[in-house]
Formats: structure tokens, sequence, C-alpha cells
């Protein structure tokens, strides 16, 4: 028979027999450490990448012996201080680059928290991947360069700093911890890190952080220093004395509260198939609501169900999941091409997410090339789904203080404005969309046009739905 195509697929109704482990109650008595994931951000060549293996490394999450490997490859190939690097730049290619391509997640634990590391790509063709990263993060660190004119090169019109900032701030990330890094090239001066940190905070309050949830951490990622280990450096001593470590701030989070109790919604990261089993893999994290094995889920948006035949958390393999974990599925009963990241998978007790064709947001403009009209095209992203889509309506320009109208129907949209539009999908797609109201992570969307950031908000209204065209 002929699969149906997407807008001929009818919601699904059918009857199944689910299995009854009461997670929340389950839950509630395991004494599972809170997770978090965070995303790495900040300006290309800031020391993401070295920084993260660094602190894989001094934590335990990655052996001694690994990393001397790495530091031997990096060596033979003349790039020695590359070495940490490595232990998140995976693919050969990013090895010979030397620049992070696609959203690389680690795992490790401190004794508190365990933790999901997802490092982004600096370079400016790669925001797509960051804003795939940021919008599953549950915080943000902002990697700095406090070399002579890194910084400074980072933080202006074309550099990436202010950028990532503000996407991740739209995105819905509320807390960044600021990582002064490089300290060790201008020999730990403390003027500079009081120099980097006024202009930081100044920027970040202005998009939104709140003073108390920005946080700045001295330090150096390829010598180790403040990572998960205090500095011993006389320099930084005299000013720093034993202030907070990066792996102190992380632990230090207040950790966001997550509906465990709530519709199933599973935002899918990657799908594969793997060798040993006929089960199709997702991975993905739960937004909210809970899973168990043997439990049928839909798909949005090709409407298929499944059955979850298997359930990893962390490398465990369990019966059931929450809200906040990272997962990888074993699906039954489904072809894969129904399958893709950017898909959301829901449960079968409340209405899956709608399948959106058209919707309203209220959004922050960036820097722009040329104004916003009534049929400018763009790019919308939401996690890690795409669709072209056309601005239909400027439906009115805001104050940005108090988020009153201060123009109705505006001709066009410049740049910095803050603005609600409506938005329609081309052709006959749709994708899996929620108002912000009902899911502050599948509820949150980016612009792009040309390769460049134009903009980012909030979903206030999901119009035009496929089942209802
Ligand atoms: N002096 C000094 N150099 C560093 C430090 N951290 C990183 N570097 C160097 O800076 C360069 C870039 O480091 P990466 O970790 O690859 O930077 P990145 O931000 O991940 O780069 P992209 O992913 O390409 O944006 C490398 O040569 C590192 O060895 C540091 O703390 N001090």
């Amino acid at each position: 028979m002929k699969a149906l195509s997407i807008e001929e697929q009818p919601l699904p109704t059918v009857a199944v027999k689910q299995p009854k482990v009461d997670v929340v109650k389950e839950y509630g008595q395991t004494k599972r450490k809170p997770h978090v994931n965070f995303v790495v951000v900040g300006h290309v060549d800031a020391g993401k990448s070295t920084l993260m293996g660094r602190l894989m490394v001094d934590i335990g999450a990655i052996d001694e012996r690994t990393i001397n490997k790495y530091k031997h490859d990096a060596d033979k190939l003349g790039k020695g201080s590359f070495a940490f690097a490595w232990v998140l730049d995976q693919s050969e290619e990013e090895r010979e680059r030397g620049v992070t391509i696609d959203v690389a997640t680690n795992y490790f634990e401190s004794p508190k928290v365990s933790f999901t590391i997802l490092d982004a790509p600096g370079h400016k063709d790669f925001v797509p991947n960051m804003i795939a990263g940021a919008s599953e993060a549950d915080f943000a660190v902002l990697v700095i360069d406090s070399s002579p004119n890194a910084f400074e090169s980072g933080f202006n019109q074309n550099g990436q700093t202010k950028e990532h900032a503000l996407l991740v701030r739209s995105l819905g990330v509320q807390r960044i911890i600021v990582a002064v890094n490089k300290l060790d090239n201008v020999r730990w001066a403390e003027y500079r890190f009081a120099e980097i940190k006024e202009q930081m905070q100044a920027f970040l309050t202005s998009i939104g952080f709140a003073e108390s949830q920005a946080s700045f951490v001295p330090c150096s990622g390829l010598a180790g220093d403040n990572i998960v280990r205090r500095s011993t450096e006389e320099e930084l001593l005299a000013w720093y004395g034993d202030g907070p470590t990066l792996l102190d701030e992380l632990e230090n989070l207040r950790l966001v509260e997550r509906d465990i109790k709530g519709s199933l919604r599973v935002s899918v990261t990657d799908v594969f198939k793997s060798s040993s089993s006929s089960l199709v893999n997702v991975t993905g994290r739960i937004n909210s609501g809970n899973v168990q094995s043997g439990e049928t889920v839909v798909v949005v948006p090709s409407m298929q169900t499944a059955t979850v035949k298997t359930i990893m958390v962390s490398n465990d393999l369990r019966d059931w999941a929450v809200a906040g974990d990272n997962v990888q599925l074993g699906l039954s009963s489904i072809d894969l091409v129904h399958l893709r990241a950017g898909d959301v998978l829901c449960g079968l007790t409340s209405a899956p997410v709608r399948r959106a064709r058209t919707f309203t947001a209220r959004v922050i403009l960036f820097q722009l090339r040329v104004p916003i009209i009534k049929g400018s095209n763009a790019i919308v992203y939401r996690g890690r789904s795409s669709q072209a889509v056309k601005i239909t309506k400027l439906i009115a320009v805001l104050d940005k203080a108090s988020g009153k109208v201060s123009k109705s129907k505006p001709r066009h949209l410049v740049s910095g404005q803050s603005a609600v539009v409506e938005i329609e999908v081309e052709g006959k797609g749709c994708f899996p969309l929620e108002t912000f109201r009902e899911s502050k992570d599948l509820g949150r969307v980016v612009l792009r046009q040309d390769g460049n950031t134009i903009a980012a908000g909030i979903v206030e209204e999901v119009g035009a739905v496929l089942n209802e065209l």
C-alpha cells in the first residue's frame, strides 16, 4: 500500500493497551542526580573545545591514556595545542580543519549533578547548529578570549560574542557563565578581567540576563587553571583568591524545574538504524512528561505511531525516563522514513503537538542588511527543524521597555526593533510547534536570511495547522 504523504495523514485514533508504571511515583522514590544540558558558545577560536576537553579530562570523564594519545596525534600533525579540543572535535574533517562543525555532545558527572555539554561551533556558517544546541540547553557557558584585541574582535559588530549571547537568551536560556579564557596570555591581569566583565555585564543586562544570572570566571582552558582545579598562579591568586572555578559555578546553578507529569514531548535530535536489531533508534530530549517501555508514541509531523521498546539514559538501559532526560529510544512498528531530526514524539493520552502552517511570533530583530517588509522570505529554525517561510503580515512594532504596541501595521521593520509578525510556511510544509505559553522549549524560533540571523523570538499563536486546512 502506498504510504500517505504528510498532508494526507489523519490524526491517529489507535486504541492501544498502554503499560501502567506510575513513573511520577517511581521517579519520586529514586535518588537520581539532576541532569542539566548546557551549551558552549563564543567567538571562533575563543577556546571552547579546549576548555571543555580540559573539563572532561580533569573531572575524570576521559582517561589520561586517551588524552595522551590525542596529544601524540596532535603533535604529529604539528597541532599540539589542539589536543584537548580533540576530546570534543571528533570527526576527521574537524581535526584536519581544526574547527568544530556539528554540535558535539559529551556527558560527565560531578558528585552533585550530571551534565551534557553541547559544544556549539563558533563559525558564522554554523549558527544553525548552534541554534539547535542552544534550544536544548538549560544554561550557557560563553567563552571569551581575553588575549589582547581578541575580546574586542569577538565583541564588535562582526564578531559572534554578542550574536551568540543574544541567540541563547532569545532561545530561553536564562543563566549564563562567562569563562574569561586564555587569561594566561595576559599574565592573569586583573584589569583585563575587570574591563571584559564590565563591558559584558552591561551587554548581558541589556539583552535580558538578570545580573544575578550571569557569573564570570577568570580561567585558562589550555593550562587548566580554574576549570576543575583551582589555579595556583600567584598573579591570579593575588586578586581572585579562592573564588569559584568553572565547575563550582556549574554545580551552583539553580536547576530548571521540568514538568514530568505533563504531555509527553520528545524533541528528536537524531535518527538511525542499528545494525544489530530491527529497531529504529532516535536520540532526543524529553521536554515534558515521561515515557516508559511498551508505550505507544506518535511522531509529529508524519503522524505515524511507534512502540517504545528500549529506553537508554546516559548509556544505561531504563524502564522509563522523565522530562529533562536525554534519551535514546529504540522504536518498533515504524519505518525510518517517517522520522527525522526536528520531529517531536508525543504520547497518546493528550493531543499531540500541532503541525503549524502559520503562526504569529513576537521577535527581536537583529542586524538587518535590508528592512523586513510584508512578503520577505526567511528560514525559520525551531530546535533542529528548519523550514522556508514568508513573513506574511507585519502586525505591530512594540515598545521594547513596556512591550506595548507603539505602531500597528508598520510598512517595514528595521534593526533592533521588537515586533509581532505573522509567518507562513512555504509550499506544503509544516512543522511541530507550540505557543511559548504551552512550551518554553517548543515555542521559540529563530529566523535567518541569506546566512544571517535576522530575528529570534517566541511563538504567540499557532494559526493554521495542517489538519484544519
Ligand atoms: N594561551 C591559551 N591558548 C588557548 C587556551 N585555550 C585555547 N587556546 C588555543 O586557542 C586555539 C583555539 O582553541 P579551540 O579550543 O579550538 O577554540 P574553539 O573556540 O573551540 O574554536 P572553534 O570551534 O573553531 O570556534 C588553539 O590553538 C588552542 O590551543 C588558553 O586557555 N590559553
